[in-house]
């Protein structure tokens, strides 16, 4: 384990990432329906302000509350006040407005009488039950000019319906940064090819792909190339000519002699960061910069491409698109289901399944078998226990430290 106390570790490797991004790449006006998954770049400021009027929260009777409260009051019914088309008189004495969820609330009325509280006879109503507030003030939810959404927010789900109820229609975004991502190994074959027995099927391209594409990238698969200088040359020069802002190279990261991703890399005038970091799996990692494009390369074991992918390659993208948390920590403490021997030199991502105990707290319990090619004891794992360098040994019931796989 000696050369390993040397490495870097996952931390700064991250800060060192991180840093190589001097300015967020440019950017371009999009509808709001296709900006899920973008990042902004301006602000979105309300042009409107929400509700725009003192509105009802429940289908009812707009009444003065005052003027129900007597025993036998009863209040006459005048006219209806509906969403879209309110009722544009004022409330005189002891007078009601039928009215619905949404609708103008008429000036006069202080509160709403639920319609399963009404009795409604020959046009005057009477109260079961005193009213309710039961009103939205204008502007409870934003004022006109106010910012609804902050540069550097990601639209999901309720940002886009948040910039919608702005009245905004078009947003200011960052584009997509480009990844070119090249695959390499002589063993590897598309799907549904007709296969060696040597041969395998390369999987990390749809694996970094689809993290590109969740961090608002836009991957470019630039396929498979052999285990040859000048094959992997081509394949660089085909991400340079596709103007990628980062190359992600999978696989050829370690130290055999087939391994050539990076004296590639060199040859073709990468400038090397770092090659190798204190993490399990994934320790043959490699950044640096190639030209005006940052480098990434990832190892070749598919359970390391993908934890390299999640920690390193999406916080990247989401630096590029101005995230301003793209280093946030998103591990959290849970108990830990099963005993754990002591770690060594390196930080330990371990695949778990996630549980509910009898007392409804969280259990992570990790997988049996945790070699870094096993695709199938990730896709049951739901987190990654993260074990430290040098952690001591765990009994189950212990806290212990995950990173979710899957959003809940
Ligand atoms: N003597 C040492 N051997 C290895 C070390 C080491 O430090 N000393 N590190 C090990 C670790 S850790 C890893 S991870 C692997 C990574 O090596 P490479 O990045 O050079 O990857 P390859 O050798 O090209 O491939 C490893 C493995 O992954 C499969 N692979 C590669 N690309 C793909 C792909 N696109 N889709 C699916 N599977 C892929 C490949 O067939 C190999 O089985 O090195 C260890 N060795
Ligand atoms: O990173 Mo490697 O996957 O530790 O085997």
């Amino acid at each position: 384990m000696a050369g390993e106390k040397a490495l870097l570790s996952v931390d700064a490797a991250l800060v060192k990432i991180l840093a190589s991004v001097s300015a967020p790449v440019g950017s371009e006006d999009l509808p709001l329906a296709d900006a899920l998954g973008r990042t902004l770049a301006a602000d979105v400021v309300a042009r409107r302000t929400q509700p725009p009027v003192d509105v009802s929260a429940m289908d009812g009777y707009a009444v003065r509350a005052a003027e129900l409260a007597a025993p036998g009051a009863r209040l006459k019914l005048v006219g209806e006040s509906a969403a879209g088309k309110g009722f544009d008189a004022a409330l005189h004495a002891n007078e009601c407005v039928r009215i619905f969820t949404g609708a103008p609330v008429p000036t006069g009325a202080d509160a709403i009488l639920l319609q399963e509280d009404a009795v409604v006879e020959d046009g005057w109503l009477a109260a079961k039950a005193p009213p309710g507030p039961h009103i939205r003030t204008k502007g409870l939810d934003f004022i006109e000019g106010e910012t609804a959404l902050s540069a550097g927010t990601r639209f999901g789900p309720v940002e886009l319906a948040l910039a919608a109820s702005t009245n905004t229609a078009t947003v200011r975004v960052r584009r997509r940064p480009r990844v070119a991502i090249i695959a390499s190994g002589d063993e590897l074959a598309p799907p549904g090819s007709e296969l060696g027995p040597a041969q395998i099927v390369s999987t990390n391209n749809f694996t970094t792909a689809a993290l590109v594409t969740e961090a608002g990238g836009a991957p470019i698969d630039l396929g498979i190339f052999r285990d040859d200088l000048a094959d992997l040359q081509r394949a660089l020069g085909l991400a340079r000519q596709a103007k990628a802002d980062v190359i992600l190279t999978l696989g050829g990261a370690s130290v055999g002699e087939r391994d050539l991703l990076r004296p590639a890399l060199e040859k073709e005038g990468m400038t090397l960061d770092f090659w190798r970091i204190a993490m399990r799996p994934g320790k043959p990692l490699i950044f640096g910069s190639l030209g005006d494009a940052l480098v990434l390369g990832l190892p070749g074991n598919p359970v390391a491409a993908f934890v390299c992918g999640l920690l390193f390659l999406k916080p990247l993208l989401r630096a590029m698109q101005g995230d301003p948390d793209a280093d946030a920590d998103r591990t959290e403490i849970v108990l830990l289901g099963s005993k754990l021997p002591a770690n060594k030199a390196r930080r330990d991502y371990l695949r778990a399944r996630l549980n509910w105990n009898a007392e409804g707290q969280i259990v992570a319990t990790p997988q049996p078998l945790q070699d870094s090619s096993l695709l199938t004891e990730l896709v049951r794992s739901q987190a990654l226990i993260v074990r430290e360098i040098g952690e001591a040994a765990a009994e189950a019931g212990e806290p212990c430290r995950i990173l979710r796989l899957r959003e809940l």
